[in-house]
């Protein structure tokens, strides 16, 4: 298990039950607050940062440097979601330790034994593969054209995690969402334990069969997508940032964990593994921010609030004004501070890019760079994302193309 020292910090004399900690002053002082940061061996260091959450504000409000832990609804104390989240990624950091930067040849080079006493199979692996990226490039063209940049046997497992990540999604989100259940989503998770066994269901199994078997990819960010889908069938509030957070981590912040042991991290990084699947993590929950505010409109209209309640009240707002889809200048305010929030993480992730294995840099930068767009958007919208769906146009995409290859090949963050 991982070696995180969880501290254990005396509640406040007065805990706030309702973990009514705001954003607001949280983003106010977030560049003084200390956080407590873990160090790559466990230890803790402290740190200022530029993180800011509602946990955070608890952390404060617990008058003490720093705690792991937030109120829950029934007033206990307990572990927050970052504290949680931060298990996964030293697990995995831990696994990536021993392999990616051990010594040992580069993977890509790695022949598989498998391949070469079953020359049948491999051309069936070959299709599955091809597959994958047909489906890749049907459903993401620019990121699709990013990967072409990557060596061949990279380039094939990402296509392959993408594939299995699209295909969750589209059990909840996909037209056969309405007859999802949960017990359908562990069958689907049982279909995973097999093809880490080695033992897969259909073709595009078998591709990420052999992926997670040449790249040390954990399972656990796998198991833990397919737990944000079970959370998007019983829930469809979130009643603070902790609760978001968690959501965010589940169904996007697992997808930067699962590429980095693919993409590589650069043999000349000076950075800790830890902090690179750190940014990869942040990536994935500034994407699903920005994802859930370009889509609030589309989300109420199927009776859905993605956004912290305690943050809606705070601001004036409820559900009700959500629902009513009125652009009023109490929620340009609260939208700002949202949306400052999502640059946040955006900037966190900053940080990492350019610890990628070069190769890998480029699709990671254009898809930052493209999805950050999208809050821009939302901006030269006047907020208005009841009815006006954010879209970066195509002409700016393409300019942010040669942007994103000059900052990988350059190295430098924004
Ligand atoms: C280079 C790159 C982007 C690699 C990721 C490849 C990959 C495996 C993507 C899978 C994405 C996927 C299908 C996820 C399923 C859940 C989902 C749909 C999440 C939402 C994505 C946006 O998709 P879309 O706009 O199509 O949403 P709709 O379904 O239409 O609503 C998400 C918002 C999140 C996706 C999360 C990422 C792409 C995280 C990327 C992070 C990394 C690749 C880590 C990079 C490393 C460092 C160090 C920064
Ligand atoms: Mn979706």
């Amino acid at each position: 298990m991982s070696s995180v020292v969880v501290l254990w910090v005396a509640p406040s004399p007065n805990p706030d039950p309702m973990n009514t900690c705001g954003l607001v002053r949280a983003l106010e002082s977030s560049r003084v607050l200390s956080r407590c940061q873990r160090m790559s061996n466990g230890r803790r260091k402290q740190t200022t940062t530029t993180w800011s959450s509602s946990v955070m504000r608890c952390r404060r409000r617990s008058s003490v440097v720093s705690s792991s832990l937030v109120v829950n609804p029934a007033g206990e104390m307990t572990l927050s979601s970052e504290e949680k989240v931060y298990n996964v990624v030293l697990s995995q950091a831990a696994l990536v330790n021993k392999q990616l930067r051990s010594t040992s040849p580069v993977l890509d080079d790695v022949k598989k034994p498998q391949d070469i006493v079953r020359p049948g199979s491999l051309s069936l692996l070959g299709e599955a593969y091809d597959r994958c990226g047909e489906v890749c490039a049907e459903y993401a063209k620019t990121f699709y054209l990013g990967t072409l940049l990557m060596t061949p046997e990279r380039r094939k497992a990402i296509w392959a995690i993408y594939v299995w990540c699209r295909r969750t999604d589209e059990l909840v989100d996909g037209p056969n969402a309405s007859h999802i259940t949960p017990m359908a989503l562990d069958r689907w998770e049982a279909r995973l334990e097999d093809l880490y066994r080695g033992r897969a269901f259909d073709m595009l199994d078998a591709a990420l069969a052999d992926t997670v078997t040449r790249y040390p990819v954990d399972i656990q960010p796998f198991r833990d997508m397919i737990e944000g889908m079970r959370m998007d069938l019983r829930k469809s509030r979130y009643n603070n940032f902790d609760e978001l957070y968690l959501y965010c981590y589940y169904v996007a912040g697992t997808v930067g964990l699962m590429s980095v042991p693919v993409m590589g991290i650069d043999p000349k990084s000076k950075a800790t593994t830890e902090s690179v699947y750190n940014a990869a993590l942040a990536l994935g929950i500034a994407n699903q921010l920005t994802n859930i505010l370009r889509d609030v409109g589309e989300d109420a209209r199927r009776g859905r609030v993605y956004l912290p309640q305690d943050e809606l009240a705070q601001a004036g707002l409820s559900d009700e004004d959500i629902f009513a889809g009125k652009v009023t200048d109490k929620w340009r305010n609260f939208m700002r501070l949202q949306l400052k929030r999502a640059r946040m993480f955006f900037d966190e992730a900053e940080k990492g890019v350019t610890e990628l294995d070069a190769a890998s840099r480029w699709p990671v930068w254009a898809s930052l760079l493209l999805y950050r767009r999208i809050l821009d958007e939302i901006e030269a919208n006047d907020y208005n994302n009841f009815t006006k769906r954010a879209y970066v146009g195509k002409v700016k995409k393409i300019a942010a193309l040669p942007l994103a290859y000059a900052k990988s090949v350059l190295k430098v963050s924004s």
